[in-house]
């Protein structure tokens, strides 16, 4: 369906805009950088009230029959920030990541995006209300190029109906032209602009974490939700890693990361929220979390009276 309308990728010649890129000096390529980040976030959240509450979940408990996935949790994320959501496994940070992006209705409390419910918004409603993630399980259109994968994306942002793009509308022409530069300018912000004709299936692992970024970013989300990101990374990935997600926070984006690394979790957030059997246990800043005795039991194992 929306292969039809994916116009055709213009890319520069192989080689040429990483070749390009290396023939700038250190100034060149800073002011390079600059225009790009324009592109990518034109509405930079950070120019407004850094630190206001843009989500808040009130109250929210998920129960699958007999079983509470998530139980009576609040908490809030505060504009321009990246706040981690951790816990063991089962804990319920993939059913939060659910319930706020509309895969799950609470079955108690609400989620709150700038102060209006979400209520029964579907999916596609909130990614166009500013909710985006990825998934703990990679999710591309494979026989696309990354491009296109990107291209994608950015439909949730087009104004034109089907009619007008199979009428080829003038504002449709407009619209496919913009979303393929958009998409580019994605694809070398996340630092994958080279393979951007590739098919998505023949690229590398890490390219393929770091595209599924590009497209939830296309969307100009005002959350962007990471799950698990890092997961199959080396050290050294995740190093590189950690340097995108201060990008995209530094561009004006508030990031919500699911992440089982600790050293990447308290190395990137700003707060952190713990989960442990679908309750909220702690919430604070990396440092106040690393030594909390009930997170240390509850990745331990033990009683937080460590009498087990
Ligand atoms: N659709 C569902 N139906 C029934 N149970 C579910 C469903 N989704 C999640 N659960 C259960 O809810 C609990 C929380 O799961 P969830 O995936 O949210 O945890 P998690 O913290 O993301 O775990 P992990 O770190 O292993 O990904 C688990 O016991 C899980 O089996």
């Amino acid at each position: 369906m929306t292969q039809e309308h994916t116009p055709e990728p213009e890319v520069p010649a192989e080689g040429g805009l990483v070749a390009e890129l290396e023939r700038m000096s250190p100034q060149e390529r800073a002011a390079h950088e600059a225009e790009v980040a324009d592109v990518v976030a034109p509405d930079r959240e950070i120019a407004v009230e850094v630190g206001g509450t843009l989500l808040e979940l009130e109250d929210v408990t998920m129960a699958f029959g007999g079983l509470t996935a998530m139980d009576s949790v609040s908490f809030q994320i505060r504009r321009g920030e990246i706040l981690g959501l951790i816990g063991p496994n089962g804990a319920g940070k993939t059913t939060c990541f659910n319930v706020m992006t509309g895969v799950y209705r609470p079955t108690r409390g609400r989620v709150l995006l700038e102060g209006k419910p979400l209520g029964r918004a579907k999916r596609n409603a909130i990614t166009r209300l500013g909710i985006a993630r990825t998934f703990q399980n990679i999710r591309l259109f494979g026989e696309m190029t990354a491009l296109e994968n990107v291209v994608v994306g950015t439909d949730a942002r087009h104004r034109t109906s089907v009619i007008g793009a199979l009428l080829r509308l003038p504002r449709h022409h407009r619209e496919e032209q913009s979303a393929v530069d958009k998409a580019m300018a994605l694809l070398e912000f996340v630092g994958i602009a080279d393979r951007a004709a590739d098919k998505a299936r023949n690229l590398p692992y890490g390219y393929q974490r770091r595209l599924e970024i590009a497209r939830a970013l296309a969307t100009e989300p005002k959350l962007l939700c990471l799950d698990e990101p890092a997961a199959g990374f080396n050290p050294a990935e995740k190093e590189e890693l950690m340097g995108l997600i201060r990008k995209i926070r530094d561009d004006g984006y508030t990031v919500l990361l699911i992440e089982h690394d600790m050293k990447l979790v308290m190395g990137v957030t700003d707060r952190i929220v713990v989960l442990e059997f679908g309750k909220k246990i702690a919430e604070g800043l990396p440092a106040e979390i690393r030594d909390n005795p009930a997170v240390i039991a509850a990745y331990l194992g033990v009683p937080d009276d460590g009498a087990a």
